[in-house]
Protein backbone atom coordinates (compact mmCIF):
# COMPACT_ATOMS: atom_id res chain seq x y z
CA UNK A 1 0.00 0.00 0.00
CA UNK A 2 1.28 3.26 -0.39
CA UNK A 3 2.24 5.48 1.80
CA UNK A 4 -0.49 7.81 2.88
CA UNK A 5 -0.21 11.03 4.44
CA UNK A 6 -2.96 12.52 6.23
CA UNK A 7 -3.11 16.29 6.08
CA UNK A 8 -1.79 18.25 3.39
CA UNK A 9 1.07 19.22 1.44
CA UNK A 10 0.44 23.18 2.22
CA UNK A 11 1.22 23.09 5.54
CA UNK A 12 4.71 22.98 7.02
CA UNK A 13 4.74 19.63 8.77
CA UNK A 14 3.09 17.52 5.78
CA UNK A 15 5.89 19.30 3.61
CA UNK A 16 8.54 18.24 6.20
CA UNK A 17 7.51 14.11 5.51
CA UNK A 18 6.67 14.75 1.68
CA UNK A 19 10.26 16.14 1.83
CA UNK A 20 12.12 13.39 3.21
CA UNK A 21 9.68 10.70 0.97
CA UNK A 22 11.31 12.34 -2.30
CA UNK A 23 14.57 12.37 -0.80
CA UNK A 24 13.92 8.68 0.00
CA UNK A 25 12.28 8.15 -3.50
CA UNK A 26 8.64 6.52 -1.31
CA UNK A 27 6.02 6.98 -3.03
CA UNK A 28 3.17 9.05 -1.42
CA UNK A 29 -0.06 10.47 -1.17
CA UNK A 30 -1.89 12.74 0.88
CA UNK A 31 -5.73 12.05 2.07
CA UNK A 32 -6.84 15.66 2.63
CA UNK A 33 -8.03 16.61 6.52
CA UNK A 34 -11.02 19.52 6.76
CA UNK A 35 -9.18 21.55 8.32
CA UNK A 36 -11.91 24.01 7.70
CA UNK A 37 -14.96 22.04 9.36
CA UNK A 38 -12.32 21.12 12.42
CA UNK A 39 -11.88 17.65 11.31
CA UNK A 40 -8.84 17.71 12.94
CA UNK A 41 -10.15 18.24 15.86
CA UNK A 42 -12.37 15.09 16.23
CA UNK A 43 -12.75 11.64 16.16
CA UNK A 44 -11.98 9.69 14.11
CA UNK A 45 -9.41 12.20 13.03
CA UNK A 46 -8.10 11.80 16.87
CA UNK A 47 -8.32 8.07 16.95
CA UNK A 48 -4.91 8.59 15.05
CA UNK A 49 -3.60 11.80 15.91
CA UNK A 50 -4.73 12.80 19.49
CA UNK A 51 -3.32 16.13 19.86
CA UNK A 52 -5.41 17.32 16.97
CA UNK A 53 -3.11 18.21 14.69
CA UNK A 54 -1.82 17.25 10.74
CA UNK A 55 0.07 15.13 9.50
CA UNK A 56 -0.19 11.65 10.75
CA UNK A 57 1.08 8.50 8.65
CA UNK A 58 -0.70 5.39 7.74
CA UNK A 59 1.92 2.74 6.69
CA UNK A 60 0.50 0.09 6.15
CA UNK A 61 -1.31 -0.13 9.06
CA UNK A 62 1.41 1.13 11.06
CA UNK A 63 -0.20 4.16 12.73
CA UNK A 64 2.56 7.64 12.93
CA UNK A 65 2.38 11.25 14.04
CA UNK A 66 4.85 13.81 14.64
CA UNK A 67 6.42 14.85 11.24
CA UNK A 68 10.04 14.74 12.87
CA UNK A 69 9.51 11.40 14.33
CA UNK A 70 7.71 10.29 11.12
CA UNK A 71 11.02 11.40 8.90
CA UNK A 72 13.33 9.77 11.36
CA UNK A 73 11.20 6.05 10.54
CA UNK A 74 11.19 6.70 7.01
CA UNK A 75 15.06 7.06 6.64
CA UNK A 76 15.35 3.89 8.78
CA UNK A 77 12.58 1.98 6.87
CA UNK A 78 14.05 2.57 3.16
CA UNK A 79 17.49 2.74 4.20
CA UNK A 80 18.90 1.17 1.09
CA UNK A 81 17.16 3.69 -1.09
CA UNK A 82 17.38 7.28 -1.70
CA UNK A 83 19.70 10.07 -0.18
CA UNK A 84 21.95 8.08 1.94
CA UNK A 85 23.33 9.68 5.50
CA UNK A 86 20.34 11.39 6.39
CA UNK A 87 20.80 9.69 9.75
CA UNK A 88 24.47 9.56 10.54
CA UNK A 89 25.62 6.05 12.15
CA UNK A 90 28.16 3.98 13.05
CA UNK A 91 30.11 7.42 14.06
CA UNK A 92 29.92 8.50 17.92
CA UNK A 93 31.10 12.45 17.48
CA UNK A 94 29.15 12.31 13.99
CA UNK A 95 25.65 11.09 15.70
CA UNK A 96 26.51 13.44 18.45
CA UNK A 97 26.83 16.90 16.00
CA UNK A 98 23.68 15.20 14.28
CA UNK A 99 21.49 15.02 17.31
CA UNK A 100 22.95 18.53 18.58
CA UNK A 101 21.56 20.20 15.08
CA UNK A 102 18.15 18.35 15.61
CA UNK A 103 17.90 19.74 18.55
CA UNK A 104 18.71 23.20 17.21
CA UNK A 105 16.26 23.15 14.78
CA UNK A 106 13.30 22.33 17.00
CA UNK A 107 14.53 24.59 20.32
CA UNK A 108 16.08 27.92 18.56
CA UNK A 109 14.93 27.80 15.02
CA UNK A 110 11.47 26.36 14.82
CA UNK A 111 9.81 28.67 17.60
CA UNK A 112 11.28 31.45 15.77
CA UNK A 113 9.72 30.63 12.59
CA UNK A 114 7.06 29.11 13.23
CA UNK A 115 5.44 32.08 15.73
CA UNK A 116 6.24 34.37 12.94
CA UNK A 117 4.51 32.64 10.63
CA UNK A 118 1.36 32.71 13.06
CA UNK A 119 1.50 36.51 13.33
CA UNK A 120 2.04 37.16 9.76
CA UNK A 121 0.61 34.60 8.10
CA UNK A 122 -1.75 31.85 9.50
CA UNK A 123 -3.15 34.99 11.14
CA UNK A 124 -3.95 36.73 7.57
CA UNK A 125 -5.49 33.52 6.70
CA UNK A 126 -8.03 33.26 9.34
CA UNK A 127 -8.51 37.26 8.44
CA UNK A 128 -6.68 38.67 11.11
CA UNK A 129 -3.62 41.50 11.83
CA UNK A 130 -0.67 40.43 12.68
CA UNK A 131 0.45 41.93 15.95
CA UNK A 132 3.04 43.75 14.42
CA UNK A 133 5.54 44.75 17.60
CA UNK A 134 5.59 41.30 18.49
CA UNK A 135 6.68 40.29 15.12
CA UNK A 136 9.89 42.82 15.08
CA UNK A 137 10.58 41.44 18.91
CA UNK A 138 10.90 38.10 16.94
CA UNK A 139 12.74 39.00 14.04
CA UNK A 140 15.10 40.74 16.30
CA UNK A 141 15.62 37.61 18.66
CA UNK A 142 15.65 35.02 15.33
CA UNK A 143 18.47 37.47 14.16
CA UNK A 144 20.86 36.87 16.91
CA UNK A 145 20.15 33.32 16.90
CA UNK A 146 20.75 33.26 13.12
CA UNK A 147 24.29 34.46 13.97
CA UNK A 148 25.11 31.28 16.33
CA UNK A 149 23.89 29.36 13.27
CA UNK A 150 26.69 31.64 11.01
CA UNK A 151 29.16 30.56 13.83
CA UNK A 152 28.82 26.48 13.75
CA UNK A 153 28.21 26.76 9.67
CA UNK A 154 31.36 28.61 9.59
CA UNK A 155 33.16 24.73 11.37
CA UNK A 156 30.45 22.52 9.64
CA UNK A 157 29.17 22.80 6.12
CA UNK A 158 25.82 21.70 7.43
CA UNK A 159 24.44 22.27 10.77
CA UNK A 160 23.95 18.15 11.45
CA UNK A 161 27.49 17.93 10.03
CA UNK A 162 29.35 17.94 7.27
CA UNK A 163 27.07 15.97 5.08
CA UNK A 164 23.24 17.16 4.62
CA UNK A 165 21.23 15.29 7.39
CA UNK A 166 17.48 15.50 8.58
CA UNK A 167 18.80 18.30 10.46
CA UNK A 168 19.25 20.62 8.00
CA UNK A 169 15.87 18.98 6.14
CA UNK A 170 13.95 19.80 8.95
CA UNK A 171 14.21 23.14 8.76
CA UNK A 172 13.13 23.82 5.75
CA UNK A 173 9.32 24.21 5.72
CA UNK A 174 9.16 26.94 8.74
CA UNK A 175 11.99 28.53 7.31
CA UNK A 176 11.04 29.46 3.43
CA UNK A 177 7.60 30.12 4.91
CA UNK A 178 9.26 32.75 7.04
CA UNK A 179 11.09 33.68 4.48
CA UNK A 180 8.72 34.17 2.02
CA UNK A 181 6.56 36.67 3.75
CA UNK A 182 9.08 39.53 3.02
CA UNK A 183 12.11 37.92 5.13
CA UNK A 184 14.66 37.22 2.95
CA UNK A 185 16.78 38.75 4.81
CA UNK A 186 17.07 36.83 7.32
CA UNK A 187 18.36 33.95 5.41
CA UNK A 188 20.17 34.55 2.53
CA UNK A 189 22.81 38.09 3.59
CA UNK A 190 25.88 37.05 2.11
CA UNK A 191 27.47 40.13 4.21
CA UNK A 192 26.19 39.53 7.26
CA UNK A 193 25.89 35.82 8.11
CA UNK A 194 27.85 34.16 4.54
CA UNK A 195 27.80 30.51 5.78
CA UNK A 196 24.27 30.51 6.62
CA UNK A 197 23.28 32.26 2.79
CA UNK A 198 25.70 29.39 1.56
CA UNK A 199 23.49 26.59 3.63
CA UNK A 200 20.24 28.30 3.09
CA UNK A 201 20.97 28.74 -0.71
CA UNK A 202 21.81 24.61 -1.05
CA UNK A 203 19.62 23.31 1.41
CA UNK A 204 16.88 25.17 -0.45
CA UNK A 205 17.69 24.21 -4.12
CA UNK A 206 17.16 20.01 -3.14
CA UNK A 207 15.49 18.64 -5.82
CA UNK A 208 13.58 16.91 -2.65
CA UNK A 209 12.17 20.32 -1.76
CA UNK A 210 11.62 22.22 -5.32
CA UNK A 211 9.02 18.91 -5.68
CA UNK A 212 7.64 19.53 -2.00
CA UNK A 213 6.93 23.71 -3.51
CA UNK A 214 6.02 23.03 -6.92
CA UNK A 215 3.24 19.91 -5.52
CA UNK A 216 2.15 22.92 -2.59
CA UNK A 217 1.64 24.92 -5.86
CA UNK A 218 -0.28 22.17 -7.57
CA UNK A 219 2.73 22.41 -10.52
N1 LIG B 1 4.95 18.60 16.28
C1 LIG B 1 3.88 18.33 15.32
C2 LIG B 1 3.21 19.65 15.01
C3 LIG B 1 2.04 19.47 14.11
C4 LIG B 1 1.43 20.82 13.76
O1 LIG B 1 1.64 21.82 14.45
N2 LIG B 1 0.67 20.80 12.68
C5 LIG B 1 0.03 22.02 12.26
C6 LIG B 1 0.20 22.19 10.75
S1 LIG B 1 1.92 22.35 10.31
C7 LIG B 1 -1.44 21.94 12.61
O2 LIG B 1 -2.01 20.86 12.61
N3 LIG B 1 -2.05 23.07 12.91
C8 LIG B 1 -3.43 23.14 13.23
C9 LIG B 1 -3.70 22.97 14.71
O3 LIG B 1 -2.76 22.85 15.50
O4 LIG B 1 -4.87 22.98 15.05
C10 LIG B 1 4.48 17.69 14.07
O5 LIG B 1 5.62 18.01 13.75
O6 LIG B 1 3.82 16.86 13.43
Amino acid sequence: MVLKIHGSIKLPCGQRVACICNEKKIPYEFVPVDMSQQEHKKAPYTDFQPFGQVPYIDDDGFILFESRAICRYLVKKYANQGTQGLIPSGDLEAEAIFERGVSIEIETFNPFAADIAIEKYFKARGGGQPDEKRVAELVSDFHKKLDVYELLLSKHDYIGGDEVTLADLFHLPFGCLTQSLGLDELFIDHTKRPNVARWWTVITNRSSWIAVVKEAQGL
